[in-house]
C-alpha cells in the first residue's frame, strides 16, 4: 500500500472545509502505487481520489501537471478532474505536504494487460499525444538521459549488492545513452509512466487514463517506447505486447522513419530509466512506509534483452 504520510479522520476533516464537496464518509489509503501517499474519500455523493505528493513530486511542477489533465479532460480524453479549492486553487497544504484531490475513474487498473489490451492502449496513448496539443507550459523531463549518470552515480556501491558488478555496467550504459541520444524528434507533452496500472480498463478497452506526475515535455517516441517496456509484463515477459501496442499507437499517430530508427534506443533508455527508480527504492526503504517496494531485476533484465538484441520487439 503506497502511504507514507498517515492522514488522520480530524485533520482530514479539516483539510476539506477548504473544498466545496459533499460530507466525507469514510477514507482509506490505496493498495497500489509506490511514488505518493493515496487515499480513496468516499462522501455522501461517490468517491473521489487524495493524493499527498511525496519525494519525487516538486511542489512547483503541480500547476503543470494538474494544468495538462484539466487540458486533457477538455480536449475530451477520459482523465481525472481535479478538484478546485473555494479560493480556486488545485493544490492545498495536508500534514505538511502538497495535497490535490481528483474525480474516482471507473473501471480496472490491470498490474499487466493482455493483447487487446496493450493494443487498445496503444491507440489511448497517441491519443494523448495528441490531445496534448495546445498546452503550452513545458516541463523539463528530470529523469531523462542527462540524470541517468548522476543516478548511477548516487546509487554507488548500493547497486553491486542488487546484482555484482552493477555499477560499472549501468555508468557505461548511461554514458553510452547520453552520447547517442537524439536532439530532433517530435516532442510534446508526454505521460513518462504509461504502465498498464496507470490506465482504467473496462474489459478489453481502456476506459481512462490516471497519475499525471510524471508528465513532461519529450520526444513522443520515447514516451511510447516506456509503454512498450511497461507493457511487455513482469511475470512473463512478451515482445507480443509491446508490439501490439506499437500497432494500435500507429492506426492514431503512425511514426516517421526517424522515430522507428530511435526506438531501439529508447527502449533501452527507459529500461534504465525504471531500473534506477526501482533500484533507488529498494536501497533506500522507506520505514514506517506502507508500501510494496517494485523489483528493480526484471527492468534490468529488460534492458540487458535490449541491448542483447536491438530487434528485441520485432523478433
Ligand atoms: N482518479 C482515480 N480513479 C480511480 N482510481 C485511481 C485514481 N487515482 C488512483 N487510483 C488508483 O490508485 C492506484 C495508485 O495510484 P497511482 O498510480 O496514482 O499511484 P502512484 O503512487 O503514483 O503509483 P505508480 O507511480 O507506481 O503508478 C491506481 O493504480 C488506481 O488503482
Ligand atoms: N510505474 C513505475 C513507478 C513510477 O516511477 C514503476 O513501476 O516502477
Amino acid at each position: 500500500m503506497a502511504v507514507y504520510t498517515h492522514v488522520s479522520r480530524e485533520e482530514l476533516e479539516d483539510f476539506l472545509t477548504r473544498y466545496d464537496l459533499p460530507p466525507l464518509v469514510a477514507h482509506h489509503g490505496i493498495e497500489a502505487g509506490v511514488e505518493n501517499s493515496n487515499y480513496f474519500l468516499d462522501t455522501e455523493d461517490g468517491r473521489y481520489v487524495l493524493t499527498l505528493f511525496e519525494k519525487r513530486v516538486a511542489e512547483e511542477d503541480l500547476p503543470y501537471f494538474l494544468g495538462l489533465t484539466e487540458h486533457l479532460r477538455q480536449k475530451g480524453m477520459n482523465v481525472p478532474a481535479p478538484i478546485h479549492l473555494k479560493d480556486g486553487d488545485m493544490i492545498g497544504q495536508l500534514c505538511g505536504r502538497p495535497a490535490a484531490i481528483v474525480t474516482f475513474l471507473q473501471g480496472v487498473s490491470e498490474k499487466s494487460a493482455n493483447l487487446a489490451q496493450a493494443r487498445a492502449a496503444g491507440t489511448l496513448l497517441a491519443q494523448f499525444h495528441l490531445s496534448t496539443d495546445g498546452f503550452e507550459p513545458e516541463r523539463a523531463n528530470d529523469l531523462g538521459p542527462a540524470d541517468w549518470a548522476l543516478m548511477v552515480k548516487g546509487l554507488g556501491d548500493g547497486l553491486n549488492k542488487i546484482e555484482l558488478g552493477l555499477f560499472g555496467n549501468l555508468r557505461a550504459e548511461a554514458e553510452h545513452l547520453m552520447a547517442s541520444w537524439p536532439s530532433q524528434l517530435p516532442r510534446g507533452q508526454i505521460h513518462a509512466d504509461f504502465f498498464p496500472d496507470n490506465v482504467m480498463f473496462d474489459g478489453d478497452s481502456p476506459a481512462g487514463v490516471i497519475d499525471f506526475y510524471f508528465a513532461c515535455t519529450d520526444f513522443f517516441a520515447y514516451d511510447l517506447a516506456i509503454a512498450m517496456n511497461a507493457f511487455t509484463a513482469e511475470d512473463a515477459p512478451s515482445p507480443d505486447l509491446g508490439m501490439a501496442l506499437m500497432q494500435g499507437y500507429e492506426t492514431v499517430r503512425p511514426l516517421s522513419r526517424e522515430e522507428k530508427e530511435a526506438l531501439p534506443l529508447f527502449w533501452r533508455g527507459s529500461a534504465l530509466r525504471f531500473a534506477l527508480t526501482r533500484a533507488h527504492d529498494f536501497i533506500h526503504q522507506v520505514p514506517g512506509s506502507l508500501v510494496q517496494v517494485k523489483d528493480p531485476k526484471p527492468w534490468l533484465a529488460l534492458l540487458g534483452a535490449h541491448r542483447q538484441s536491438p530487434g528485441f520487439f520485432s523478433a
